[in-house]
């Protein structure tokens, strides 16, 4: 498997600008998380690579090779999405073999213990299923097809609760079974953070984060405490979010506290987790575009 390269990569619609050279690296065999606000780029950004959609500038680069038209390398790609594709009245079963046609070394055997485990027969088509069997059906194709990088978008769409666990669990598996690369693009950040080894976060079409879960997490606190000390605890340092209550205040960073910095005894400095780090982040981003 080789690494794929996302090079300086801008989208305009009209005169605005929705990625702004984004420029990262995926490496074989890992689970990414791509995170951003509603309007971020997310579907874009994976449409692009995928060579659903075009770039105005920039290059996706598996090795050596440029994907753009490139048969051989688009054949290491799929992109799970919510576009259907005008397989609304396909069967699930023609799904499998169509994947089968396209990629080869389908897991037929796994996809239809999946299949049991969501209870959907295979003569179904997606038309007749409800939103989150449907998600369910077209992941069942996205874990058992024969892809070096699969990329997921919005994959719990519709999913129950015991369902999202099934397929978390699914993934897990069959990433344990061929580690290959997953790129999960959710808003449901605290139920994926455990899978996830590395995090992507677009924001404002830039990346503003692309480094491994567990390095983002140790820098990432929420300080609290009576008003002053905070203030004199933080001085000089980047606030992203701060909120009173009372005399309290509460405030966030995501930066490397230094050790010299004496923590005065009001003070109290907990761990963000995946979740309130990205709120703390993208605060006043883009949502609701
Ligand atoms: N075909 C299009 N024409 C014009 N603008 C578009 C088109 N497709 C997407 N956009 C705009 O590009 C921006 C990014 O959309 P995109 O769907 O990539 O965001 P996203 O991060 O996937 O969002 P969400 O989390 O809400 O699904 C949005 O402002 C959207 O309105």
């Amino acid at each position: 498997m080789e690494k794929l390269k996302v090079q300086t990569i801008t989208k305009r619609y009209g005169r605005k600008v929705i990625l702004d050279a984004v420029s990262f690296e995926l490496q074989p065999a890992k689970i990414y998380g791509l995170l951003g606000r509603n309007g971020a780029g997310k579907s874009t950004l994976l449409n692009i690579i995928t060579n659903r959609i075009f770039a105005n500038q920039g290059a996706v680069m598996l090795g050596e090779q440029n994907v753009n038209n490139n048969q051989a390398s688009l054949g290491q790609f799929y992109l799970m999405s919510e576009a259907e594709l005008n397989l609304k009245h396909t069967k699930i079963k023609d799904l499998f073999s169509g994947a089968e046609l396209a990629y080869g070394n389908f897991d037929f055997e796994n996809a239809r213990r999946m299949l049991t485990a969501f209870k959907i027969s295979e003569d179904q088509t997606l038309a007749k299923l409800s939103t989150g069997l449907k998600t369910a059906a077209k992941l069942t194709v996205a874990l058992n097809v024969n892809a070096d990088y699969i990329f997921l978008d919005e994959p719990t769409l519709g999913l129950d609760a015991n369902h999202r666990e099934l397929f978390y669990h699914e993934l897990m598996r069959t990433y344990g079974e061929r580690p290959r690369t997953f790129v999960i693009s959710t808003h449901l950040i605290n139920e994926v953070q455990q899978l996830l080894e590395n995090v992507i976060i677009l924001d404002r079409g830039k990346i503003i984060v692309d480094e491994p879960v567990i390095d983002l997490l140790a820098k990432a606190y929420e300080i609290s405490g009576p008003s002053n000390l905070v203030d004199q605890y933080t001085h000089g340092l980047k606030i992203l979010t701060s909120h009173n209550f009372s005399r309290i205040k509460t405030v966030t960073v995501v930066e490397k506290l230094a050790e010299q910095r004496t923590l005065p005894d009001q003070v109290k400095v907990d761990h963000l987790d995946l979740q309130k780090t990205f709120t703390a982040l993208t605060d006043g981003g883009n949502e609701g575009e």
